[in-house]
């Protein structure tokens, strides 16, 4: 292991990722249908006009019944009651429960005023006209009450809230036929590269399929962004402007994959120096070079190399957290677990490493995928997980304790 001071050259890790975040503002807020919420971001608390359940109702299929009516009933001795009313869910017409009767209910069904319990079906011989009950109830028993899941004026979801299948569940059932949401980000993605071609089509020497794009594109996609796909935009300076130029009105975040190295044809780098990109070598592996700014002083940029793992762990690292903050996300980080390392590591001195492993929450363990090669997709396609080697730590035993960013 280790402790060498940082290298003022490379920029720190959580410098960048605040310099990427500060690109983006919070997006519009537009009240959405429930249906099509899933996904965004709850922009104001919900509270809840009526109580959750609305009104007392049955837990079971039986009897509404006075408990009193019923003290001495058991399995020998039962008690016979008349049945004088049906009470499906959804009645709105229950009267009231007069002594020593009972009303057939169902569950979700209103409990009739006066009846203070329910009898399960299967306690009883299922009568429809009388009805002989084998056991004795106690007072509320199969009984749910008004207010008991969420009081009227109680907040059920609160601002910045992630709203999956439970929260537009509750959301619904409070009533709430839309919520304000934020927008999604709009990212454009565009990759570079005069060796890139279309997958489905067939490959010369020299050339490779293009996948940073499509890649990204999907990362934007399942972050909750909007993106749109800009390939094969050409190694020239005046066509990549020319190429931009009609899709940045509307576009939030413009992200770019390749083409910033210290190579002769860095289109990216040359386009955007001088534009309002910065760039510079952040102390990561991979992901070294980076780069962001506001093209001409508008639209946000972050420009990510164009190795397809280092373009991937940027993502994640600097791009993702960004647009979940921007899209009003309370949470935005990925999760982070602290795992047993199943082999031993080694990483670079003054830089955060980042390896792809598979993480096993049933035994808190860890195992590498793939060698540290910022070309080796194909480990990063097996792991579930980003393991964080800290910028001092240089080797780790088997046994280590590492963090690791879940990815699924
Ligand atoms: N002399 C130096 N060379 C390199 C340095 C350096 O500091 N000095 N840094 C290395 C590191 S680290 C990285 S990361 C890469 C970054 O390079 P670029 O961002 O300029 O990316 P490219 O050169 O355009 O491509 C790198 C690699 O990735 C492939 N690629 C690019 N785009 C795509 C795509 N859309 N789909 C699939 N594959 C893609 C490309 O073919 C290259 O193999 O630079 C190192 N070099
Ligand atoms: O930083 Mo590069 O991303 O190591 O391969």
């Amino acid at each position: 292991m280790s402790h060498g001071t940082p290298n003022p050259d490379l920029t720190a890790v959580a410098e960048h990722q605040a310099t990427v975040a500060a690109l983006l503002q919070p997006t519009e807020v537009e009240v959405t249908p429930l249906a099509d919420c899933l996904g965004r971001a709850l922009a104001e608390d919900l509270v809840a006009p009526i109580p959750l359940p609305p009104f007392d109702n049955s837990a079971m299929d039986g009897y509404a019944v006075r408990s009193v009516d019923l003290a001495d009933a058991g399995p020998e001795q039962p008690v016979e009651l008349p049945v004088v009313e049906d009470v499906p869910a959804g009645r709105v017409d229950v009267p009231p429960l007069q002594p020593g009767t009972a009303h057939r209910i169902m569950t979700g069904a209103q409990v009739p005023s006066g009846a203070d319990a329910v009898v399960p079906v299967e306690r009883t011989d299922r009568g429809t006209e009388r009805v002989r009950v084998f056991t004795s109830v106690q007072p509320g028993a199969h009984l749910r009450r008004a207010g008991e899941d969420v009081a009227v004026g109680a907040t059920v979801l609160t601002a910045g809230t992630t709203l999956g299948p439970s929260q537009l569940g509750v959301a619904a059932a409070v009533g709430a036929a839309e919520l304000p949401v934020h927008r999604p980000v709009r990212v454009l993605v565009l990759s570079t590269g005069s060796e890139l071609v279309a997958p489905g089509t067939p490959l010369q020497p020299g050339q490779i399929y293009e996948s940073n794009g499509l890649m990204l594109a999907a990362a934007v996609r399942d972050a909750g962004g909007e993106a749109t796909l800009l390939r094969f935009v050409p190694d020239d300076v005046d066509a990549f402007h020319e190429a931009l130029a009609p899709h940045l009105d509307g576009t939030d975040l413009l992200i770019t994959s390749g083409g910033v190295s210290a190579g002769a044809y860095e289109v990216v780098k040359d386009a955007l120096t001088g534009n309002g990109v910065e760039f510079t070598k952040v102390a990561m592996q991979p992901g070294m070079p980076q780069g962001c700014g506001r093209y001409r002083g508008g639209t946000a940029v972050v420009t990510l190399p164009g190795n397809p793992v280092s373009s991937m762990v940027s993502f994640e690292v600097f791009v993702r957290p960004a647009l979940r903050a921007a899209a009003g996300h309370r949470v935005t980080r990925r999760p982070v677990r602290q795992a047993t390392l199943t082999e031993p590591l080694t990483a670079p001195p003054e830089r955060r490493q980042y390896r792809r492993g598979r993480y096993d929450p049933g035994t808190g363990t860890v195992s590498l995928q793939g060698a540290p090669g910022s070309h080796l997709l194909a480990g990063m396609a097996k792991a579930n997980c980003l393991l964080e080697v800290p910028e001092h730590v240089t080797e780790l035993d088997a046994g280590s304790t590492v963090d690791v960013m879940l990815l699924d």
